[in-house]
C-alpha cells in the first residue's frame, strides 16, 4: 500500500492506495501533519511507501521522520515523467502541475488534454496528443479572490463562497459574490472556448478544492475529479518505479 501526500499552498491532502484503488482520503492542516500521518500508518499497517509532492513550505524532515517504518519518496523535477516538457522554464514549473500533467497523459492516452486545478491558485495545463506539455496559465483561486478584495480595499468585507443570486448584484455582498463566483465560472468557460478555437478536440479534467462548486456551473463538459492530483501522484510514482 502507498500513502500519497499532496502538500498544497493552503492544505495537505493525502490518500491511501492499494494498486490503482483509492482506499481512503484525508485533508488536514500543516501543523497537524505528523499526527495525521501517524494515525494513517496505525490504521493501514500495510503501507510501505510514502510518496510526497509539495508546493508548500513543509520541511522534508517532517516526512523523513517516518523513514524507519517505510520508504519516503519526494516527487521532483528529476523524476521520469511521461511527457516532453516544453515549458521555457522547466525548473520553475510547479511540481503539482507536473504531477497533474503526468496523470492526464497516463489516464487519457493519445489525445489533447486540458487540466484545470481550482485550488489556492487556478492553474491550466495543456498536454497535446503527442505528449508535449505546452504550459497553461496561473490565476488567483476563488478564496484568494475573496481575500484580495477585502485585504486591498478599505470598505469590502471578507466573504466566503456563496452561490451568486444573480448576474446583477443588488448589494455589496451580492456584487462580490457575482464578481468572484460568477467571474471565475465565466473566466474558466472563456479559457475553454479559447482553447477550443485552437484545438478541435481535447478532454478537460477539473480538480482542486473548488471542483464541486465549479463543475455544476461550467457550460462546458468536463471530467470533474477532486482526487485527480492524488491519483496522478500514485500514477507518477508507479511510472517512476517502471522507468527509473
Ligand atoms: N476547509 C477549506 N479550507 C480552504 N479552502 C477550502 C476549504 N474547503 C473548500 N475550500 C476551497 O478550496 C480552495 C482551495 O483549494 P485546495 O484546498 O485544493 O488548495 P490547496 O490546499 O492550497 O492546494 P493547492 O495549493 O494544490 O491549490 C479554496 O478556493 C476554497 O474555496
Ligand atoms: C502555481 C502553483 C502555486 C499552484 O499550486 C504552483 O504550481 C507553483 O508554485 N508553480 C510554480 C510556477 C509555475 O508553475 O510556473
Ligand atoms: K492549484
Amino acid at each position: 500500500m502507498i500513502l500519497a501526500i499532496d502538500v498544497g499552498n493552503t492544505r495537505i491532502k493525502a490518500a491511501v492506495f492499494e494498486g490503482d484503488i483509492l482506499v481512503e482520503n484525508f485533508v488536514f492542516v500543516k501543523n497537524e501533519l505528523q499526527k495525521n500521518i501517524e494515525n494513517i500508518l496505525k490504521k493501514y499497517k500495510k503501507i510501505d511507501d510514502l510518496v510526497v509532492s509539495s508546493v508548500g513550505d513543509v520541511e522534508k524532515q517532517s516526512f523523513l521522520e517516518f523513514e524507519n517504518d517505510l520508504k519516503v519518496h519526494f516527487i521532483s523535477h528529476e523524476n521520469p515523467f511521461p511527457f516532453v516538457n516544453c515549458y521555457a522554464t522547466p525548473k520553475t514549473l510547479g511540481i503539482d502541475r507536473m504531477v497533474l500533467a503526468a496523470g492526464a497523459t497516463l489516464q487519457f492516452p493519445n489525445q489533447n488534454r486540458l487540466v484545470i486545478d481550482a485550488g489556492t491558485c487556478v492553474t491550466f495545463d495543456f498536454i497535446d496528443e503527442n505528449n508535449n506539455y505546452l504550459g497553461g496559465a496561473i490565476a488567483p483561486g476563488l478564496r484568494l479572490r475573496y481575500e484580495s478584495l477585502h485585504n486591498y480595499t478599505a470598505k469590502l468585507p471578507l466573504l466566503t463562497l456563496e452561490d451568486p443570486k444573480d448576474l446583477i448584484g443588488k448589494s455589496t455582498s451580492e456584487s462580490i459574490h457575482s464578481g468572484v463566483a460568477n467571474g471565475l465560472v465565466y473566466e474558466i468557460d472563456g479559457f475553454i472556448d479559447e482553447y477550443s478555437a485552437r484545438y478541435l478536440n481535447f478532454i478537460i479534467i477539473l480538480t482542486g478544492g473548488d471542483t464541486e462548486f465549479l463543475a455544476k456551473r461550467l457550460k462546458n463538459t468536463i471530467f470533474a475529479n477532486s482526487n485527480f492530483l492524488l491519483e496522478s501522484l500514485n500514477q507518477t510514482f508507479q511510472y517512476k518505479i517502471k522507468n527509473d
